[in-house]
């Protein structure tokens, strides 16, 4: 490893369901997982200790102040000076940390993730290539719909209240808004092989 060099930190950002995590894992593949520290900006979720389970559901997750974006900013600059750092393990079903924690060793780059972390100007600054996936809202609603039933312990109902109450308006008022600071907007997310290839080529010659 060349520790003379500061690591290269890549952020992909973009609504729910919109392919941020699918264009995250053909990073990881094509630069290589051996090169690659990965924090998903949805393992740093707050604690919601006080509140009893059924309450726990009602709160707003798409809200910046519901992600301790603060550790999340401590252990990039921890990465950038090339010491490893304790992820969060969060639990969606039960909405809390699990209180285990994956060791994530500093690499060469490190890949964030999520809906709000572009909506961060601390955050913002510590990015040096910023992807946004654009993925129109009623693929992205049917995608979250899928995926809560089947991974999230969800019921459609309580997915449907989610996104009229909290998902969509945080999306139009924080996420949609950050857009404008992508330096690459990637349609159609993972299975765009023209920017994917133009992404990978970039980092490959920053590396
Ligand atoms: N371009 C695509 N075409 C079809 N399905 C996709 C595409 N990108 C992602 N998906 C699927 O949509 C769902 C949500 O994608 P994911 O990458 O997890 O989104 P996000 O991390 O932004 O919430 C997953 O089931 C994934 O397999
Ligand atoms: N306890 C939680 C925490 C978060 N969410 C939702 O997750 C979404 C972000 O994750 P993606 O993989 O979809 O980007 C966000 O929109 C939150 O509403 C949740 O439902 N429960």
């Amino acid at each position: 490893m060349n520790y003379s060099k500061t690591p290269l930190v890549v952020a992909i950002a973009g609504g729910s369901g919109s392919g941020k995590t699918t264009v995250a894992n053909v990073v990881l593949q094509r630069v290589g997982p051996q090169r690659i520290s990965f924090l998903p900006h949805d393992a740093y979720y707050r604690e919601l200790t006080g509140l009893p389970p059924a309450q726990r559901a009602l709160v707003n997750f798409d809200h910046p102040d519901s992600l301790e974006t603060e550790l999340l900013i401590d252990h990039i600059q921890q990465l950038k000076n090339w010491q490893a750092v304790d992820l969060p393990v969060y639990n969606f079903t039960t909405h809390s940390r699990t209180g285990e924690t994956v060791r994530v060793e500093p690499k060469r780059v490190i890949l964030v993730e999520g809906i709000l972390i572009f909506a961060e100007p601390k955050l913002r600054e510590l990015f040096d290539i910023k992807i946004f996936v654009d993925t129109d809202s009623d693929i992205r609603f049917i995608r979250r719909l899928q995926r809560d039933i089947a991974e999230r312990g969800r019921t459609t109902e309580s997915v449907v209240q989610q996104y009229l109450t909290t998902v969509r308006p945080m999306h139009l008022e924080f996420v949609e808004p950050s857009k404008r600071y992508a330096d690459v907007i990637i349609p159609e997310g993972g299975l765009n092989a023209v920017a994917l290839d133009m992404v990978i080529a970039r980092i490959e010659s920053l590396l």
